[in-house]
């Protein structure tokens, strides 16, 4: 029964486990694609938007470098409109959506040029103290230099930012900047159009930390530095590679994204793209969860079937068992049979063989005046003595390894393993006396009840001994019993002629 059980767990356990293994395997494979298409469309988009601001910066720096030159080699224009003018230092570009501004400051920081019609010249200002003027005065190769988010006052809404390239004169001597301002909305506008995901964030960093656009959008976003924050610095560890990615928990709102960066060439600028976990793996989530609940269901019916088969097989066992306990027994007392105690005889004798320290003993039991009894009394009678003498039997023998048999008619054998001679007379002695006491009735006996005799035999290592000098003993010991007058034990030793009682 435990071993069926047993078995049963055990297929139970490998069919769930190869589900498990199968479900298991499948589900890694769906979440190692959707983490592979998630990078692999990130990388696109950082691509994407990487080239447009690279192409914008570079049609913009075109755009500078036009201003500048026609600046300085300027055409004869004494008879020009003060439109025609403007038109040919400033041609479209002025009309650009996100340019607010271009001008030429010259050599001391002033305003020469400027495409800001509402500009007063009255209004004198100098910006030869800003960055975007100093670092070009003191270096000849600072080429396009990208100033950081400034509020700018020029009636837009969102700070600028401020590119500049250097005038040089002829012999290379400093000569002043031409510079434009760039509408941060440019970048707001570039990257609101991009489909991020719940909880996808877009934004454009210096490499040293200062944020110039992130979308979602918020005005106190933009200027921000983020140089502490930990995972720009994870960011910035990476940017030997120029792009990358990586998982992170964001420090902000604590969303889990994707993070994948880029950095813009020939500008300190590095875009960022960070989509939302959750976003990314949904389907794969939504597919984990059909397949747990799939296999809940599956464990559940799996187990409701086999405790249906286990049901059936214990069934069956317990069919098969009751078949050969009938095989086994006695069919009038329910001790073994005889075929079943010979069997039993020989697999103590084989374990007392292997052991020396297994010995056992044997009792044969005899009804006194049995005959008589059931002349007197009847068969029918007679057989109830039998079960009697039978349940006496069995209510002495508790140990697991005692035990009792039918060896014919009104013959009983006891087995007691590991029972020395002095153990099996005491047990003997009590069967006989417990029989002797349940007091039925037995007019034939000079007792006047039923009683037994009981020869007992000890197995001993004598050399050449065999199974039936054992059993001979105890018979010829039972033989004695009744002889020196019934209801008695009597103790043989085999190979001894003369058995003590
Ligand atoms: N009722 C009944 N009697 C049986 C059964 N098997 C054998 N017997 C009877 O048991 C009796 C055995 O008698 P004997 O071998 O002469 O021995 P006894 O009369 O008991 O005398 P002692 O053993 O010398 O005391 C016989 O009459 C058998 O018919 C059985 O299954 N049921």
């Amino acid at each position: 029964m435990g071993r069926l059980q047993k078995y049963l767990a055990l297929i139970l356990g490998l069919i769930i486990m190869m589900v498990l293994s199968i479900c298991g395997a499948s589900l890694y494979e769906g979440y190692r694609q959707t983490r592979i298409s998630a990078i692999t469309e990130a990388n696109n988009v950082t691509l994407i938007v990487q080239r447009a601001i690279s192409r914008n910066m570079e049609i913009l720096s075109l755009a500078m470098d036009t201003l500048a030159y026609r600046y300085q080699h300027p055409l004869d224009l004494t008879h020009a409109s003060d439109e025609e003018r403007y038109n040919y230092l400033f041609g479209s570009t002025a009309a650009a959506h996100h340019i607010t501004a271009l001008a030429i400051l010259d050599a001391d920081g002033y305003v020469r040029v400027t495409s800001r019609r509402s500009a007063s010249p009255s209004v004198v200002v100098n910006y030869s103290e800003r960055t975007y003027f100093t670092v070009h005065r003191d270096s000849a190769d600072a080429g396009l230099f990208i100033s950081r988010p400034i509020k700018a006052n020029l009636g837009n809404e969102l700070p600028v930012v401020v590119l500049s390239k250097r005038l040089s004169r002829k012999d290379g001597s400093f000569d002043g900047v031409v510079l434009m301002a760039l509408d941060m909305s440019y970048f707001r506008d570039l990257f609101t159009g991009l489909t991020l995901g719940e909880d996808g964030i877009m934004s454009l960093y210096s490499d040293d930390g200062v944020t110039y656009m992130r979308v979602p959008y918020h005005p106190s976003s933009i200027g921000r530095e983020i140089t502490n924050n930990p995972n720009f610095q994870r960011l910035r560890a990476m940017l030997v590679d120029n792009d990358g990615n990586f998982f992170a928990r964001a420090h902000t709102d604590g969303v889990e994204r994707l993070y994948t960066f880029r950095r813009i060439p020939d500008a300190p600028l590095i875009v960022l793209l960070g989509r939302s976990e959750r976003f990314i793996f949904k389907t794969w989530y939504d597919t984990l969860y059909s397949v747990l609940l799939l296999l809940i269901i599956f464990t559940a019916l799996a187990g409701v079937l086999l405790m249906l088969v286990r049901r059936e097989l214990l069934k069956r066992v317990a069919a098969e068992k009751q078949l050969e306990d009938l095989a086994r027994t006695d069919g009038l007392t329910g001790l073994l049979n005889r075929r079943s105690l010979d069997e039993a005889l020989l697999a103590v004798w084989q374990r007392s063989q292997r052991s020396p320290t297994a010995g056992f003993s044997t009792l044969f039991i005899d009804v006194d005046y049995f005959k008589r009894y059931n002349d007197t009394y009847g068969h029918e009678m007679g057989d109830t003595v039998l079960q009697a003498v039978a349940a006496v039997l069995r209510e002495h023998l508790q140990r697991q390894n005692d035990l009792a048999g039918r060896y014919g008619g009104e013959e009983f054998v006891v087995l007691l393993e590991q029972t020395d001679e002095h153990g099996a007379l005491r047990m003997a002695q009590q069967l006989c006396e417990a029989i002797y006491n349940r007091g039925i009735p037995h007019s034939g006996s000079p007792l006047g009840v039923i009683s037994v005799s009981i020869g007992v035999a000890t197995m001993n290592r004598a050399p050449h001994q065999r199974m039936e000098d054992v059993l001979n003993a105890a018979d010829h010991a039972l033989y004695i019993a009744k002889r020196e007058g019934r209801n008695r034990v009597c103790v043989a030793h085999p190979g001894q002629n003369d058995p003590l009682a």
